[in-house]
């Protein structure tokens, strides 16, 4: 199927695929602003999370096209109406639960062991994380702030931490990508979503394009 795309589409999926990883997930509880929802799926893109979860108990919104920039086409979006199913769907997974919060004494960001396979939960613009989530988390995860403000914003987090550890599991000798069968599956997924009709691959045979 591949075949069917020009060569720089193609060289540029095999490139994203290959920083792929699913040893990181995010979750989001509850965000009202549809922004910071779009703004996190794009940081999820932008540093190789390939499944993300969107918890939905009281807000049921689309996701924001325009400032997702056709992240969401990339990126697997988990959707939840509870949070209970959420967490269970997750440790069945694997994944550690952490709790990003910017309060009290957690694990600072520098500190954190990327060893585990963790989800990251970010909470709501106001409240945070709900109690639920906070009862349920293995670990609890801080970006150290040093002004007067209370709490960076939900996607800012987001993209901070994401950097973080993503840059620091690439320094380990973890085998964070995802296995070969998954990347070929993903890849294939990526044609049939580029590939609008069959119209575009005949004009595109014709044309000599592939
Ligand atoms: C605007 S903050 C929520 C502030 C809320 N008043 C609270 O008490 O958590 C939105 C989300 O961003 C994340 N966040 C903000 N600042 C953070 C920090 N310094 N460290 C870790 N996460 C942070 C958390 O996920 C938080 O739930």
């Amino acid at each position: 199927m591949e075949c069917f795309l020009t060569k720089s589409r193609r060289d540029k999926f095999a490139k994203v695929i290959a920083q792929r990883t699913s040893h990181f997930t995010v979750a989001t509880e509850d965000v009202y602003q549809l922004h910071n929802t779009s703004a996190v799926i794009r940081s999820c893109d932008v540093f190789g999370i390939q499944e993300v979860s969107i918890v939905e108990e009281q807000n049921t919104k689309r996701i924001d096209r325009e400032i997702a920039m056709g992240a969401q086409k990339w990126v697997d979006l988990n959707r939840y109406h509870s949070i209970k199913s959420c967490i269970e769907d997750l440790k069945q997974k694997g994944y550690q639960i952490v709790a990003t919060t910017p309060h009290g004494n957690n694990c600072d960001l520098q500190d954190f062991d990327v060893s585990k396979k963790s989800c990251f939960f970010f909470g709501r613009e106001t409240e945070g994380l709900s109690e639920e989530v906070l009862n349920a988390a293995d670990c609890y995860l801080k970006i150290p702030m040093v002004g007067f403000t209370e709490s960076l914003n939900i996607s800012v987090s987001a993209a901070i931490i994401l950097q973080h550890v993503t840059s620091k599991l690439k320094r380990t000798a973890i085998d964070w990508q995802l296995s070969e069968a998954e990347q070929l599956k993903k890849r294939l997924q990526w044609c049939q979503k580029t590939i609008k009709s069959y119209d575009e691959i005949v004009e595109r045979f014709y044309n000599n394009k592939v």
